[in-house]
C-alpha cells in the first residue's frame, strides 16, 4: 500500500516574493547531506521569486548552535534595517574565515537593508551509540520553535533527525541506492517563502 505521508504540494506562485529577504543558517556536521540540502533550499527559494542577492547564508559548527545562530541573524538583520549598518553582522559576524557556508553566500549580506522575512535552520543529526542525538535534537528543535514565536519571524525547521546514515542521505536527495530519495531542502525553501508572505500581509 502506498504511503500517505508527505507534504501537500507547495503553492505554485508566490506574489510578492521579489521583495522578500530570506536567511539560511546551516550546521557544518554531516556535510554530505548539508550541501545538497542548502542547495535545494536556495533552488526553491529563488524559483519562488526571491532575488539571489536577498538570500543570506551563514553557518555554525553544529545543530546545537542553530538556535543561537538563527536568533543572532534575525536580530542583526533588524538592527541593520533600522540603523543601516553597512555589514549585516558587523564585527560579531557568524561567518568568519574558517566557517564558510556549504555553498557560497548567494546574498551579499551588507547590501540589502530590509530585515529578514524568514529564516531556515538546517542541520543533520544522525543517531549514534549515545544519547547525544536525543538531547541535541530536542534542544535544537524546541529552540528554533521558540525563536519564531518570540520574534514573530517565521523560523523553518530544516533539521533531519535520522536514525541511520541512509535515512539522512535519502532525505537529502542523495541516497546511496537506486532510490536517491527526496531533497527536503526544496520543501523548506518553499515553506520559508510561504510563511514570510503570510507574515507580511
Ligand atoms: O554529535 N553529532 C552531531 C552534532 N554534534 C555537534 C553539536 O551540534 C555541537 O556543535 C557541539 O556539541 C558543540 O557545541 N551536530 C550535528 O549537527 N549533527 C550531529 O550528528
Amino acid at each position: 500500500m502506498a504511503s500517505i505521508k508527505g507534504p501537500a504540494p507547495a503553492p505554485t506562485s508566490f506574489p510578492g516574493a521579489e521583495n522578500l529577504r530570506i536567511g539560511i543558517v546551516h550546521a557544518r556536521w554531516n556535510e554530505e547531506c548539508i550541501t545538497p540540502l542548502v542547495k535545494g533550499c536556495v533552488e526553491s527559494i529563488t524559483k519562488a521569486g526571491v532575488k539571489p542577492e536577498n538570500i543570506v547564508i551563514e553557518s555554525v559548527p553544529g545543530s546545537w548552535e542553530l538556535p543561537f545562530g538563527v536568533s543572532r541573524l534575525i536580530s542583526a538583520s533588524q538592527v541593520q534595517a533600522s540603523s543601516n549598518v553597512s555589514d549585516l553582522m558587523g564585527a560579531t559576524s557568524l561567518l568568519d574565515d574558517n566557517s564558510k557556508p556549504a555553498t557560497p553566500t548567494t546574498g551579499s549580506a551588507g547590501k540589502s537593508k530590509a530585515a529578514l522575512d524568514a529564516v531556515i535552520g538546517i542541520g543533520v543529526l544522525i543517531k549514534g551509540s549515545t544519547m547525544h542525538f536525543e538531547y541535541i535534537s530536542e534542544s535544537c528543535c524546541s529552540g528554533l520553535m521558540r525563536i519564531g514565536l518570540d520574534t514573530g519571524v517565521p523560523v523553518i525547521l530544516g533539521v533531519l533527525t535520522a536514525l541511520t546514515e541512509d535515512q539522512a542521505l535519502e532525505r537529502s536527495g542523495v541516497g546511496r541506492g537506486a532510490n536517491k530519495g527526496h531533497n527536503h531542502g526544496l520543501d523548506w525553501g518553499s515553506a520559508s517563502v510561504e510563511m514570510a508572505l503570510k507574515t507580511n500581509r
